[in-house]
């Protein structure tokens, strides 16, 4: 997989170069390139950002450096120096549909994906619109809050993608019990030695041997963390 990170701050993604994705990348499971957006500027400034059509607050993100970006990722599609003739766009922003696990596992199997990382109020939105006639755009959230960028909801959703590429993890059987298990609840607690630390005891069922009655405590377990914590996901037919 290749992915393509545009940003103003490319040292955000310095953590790629880290442990997994850092061997992941050795091993040429995946390809990361990082693009400073300022290198497509070209006054003394290096100005990304103009104040908003209409008034209101902050700034916005300029369309000419992201075109130019993007024209970059479009050239090096049709040339066949990529994996694909042009990139899946993500755009994280806190307007984008809801990022979930489902999308993860959806996006690995995509051979080229591509992250626009807004800063200030955002991109104007001609670049999407204008990316949107030429490639995939999915723009996504990751939830209700609000970051000052897109680069930390990048490196998430890098994450909760490349860790599902075949090979990529060390042991593909953790990959089993996500955190949101196969049947849509939350996961259980776990617990490791030792049986007994600051007077908390491990859950006397845990060391009983008796597999049937730990999964149904599991799953008991399960149920009631779900229900307190997300009763979203327990609703009928969701
Ligand atoms: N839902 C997580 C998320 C994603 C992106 C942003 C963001 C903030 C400012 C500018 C551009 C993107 N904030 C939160």
């Amino acid at each position: 997989m290749r992915i393509d990170v545009v940003t103003i701050f490319p040292d955000y993604l310095a953590p790629m170069a880290l442990s997994l994705p850092g061997k992941a990348r050795q091993r040429g499971l995946l390809d990361l390139r990082v693009h400073d957006l300022r290198e497509y500027t070209y006054d003394r400034h290096r100005t990304v950002d103009d104040t908003p059509y209409g008034g209101g607050a902050g700034m916005v993100m300029r369309p000419e450096p992201w075109g130019e970006a993007l024209d970059g990722l479009l050239a090096a599609g049709s040339a066949g120096d990529a994996p694909a003739a042009t990139p899946r766009l993500l755009v994280p922003t806190p307007s984008g549909r809801r990022f979930s696990q489902a999308d993860a596992a959806r996006l690995a199997g995509e051979p080229w994906l591509a992250f626009a990382c807004g800063r200030y109020e955002g991109i104007d939105q001609r670049v999407i619109d204008w990316a949107s006639e030429r490639m995939p755009v999915e723009e996504v959230s990751l939830g209700d809050f609000v970051l000052n960028g897109g680069e930390v909801a990048a490196l998430a959703v890098i994450e909760a993608v490349i860790r599902l590429l075949p090979g990529f993890m060390g042991n593909p059987e953790s990959l089993a019990e996500e955190s949101h298990g196969a049947d849509g609840l939350l996961e259980y607690p776990v617990y490791t030695k030792p049986a007994l630390w600051r007077d908390h005891e491990v859950p006397p069922i845990l060391l009983s041997g008796d597999h049937g009655r730990i999964a149904a405590w599991r799953r008991q377990q399960a149920v009631e963390r779900t229900t307190q914590r997300r009763p979203d996901l327990l609703a009928d037919g969701d």
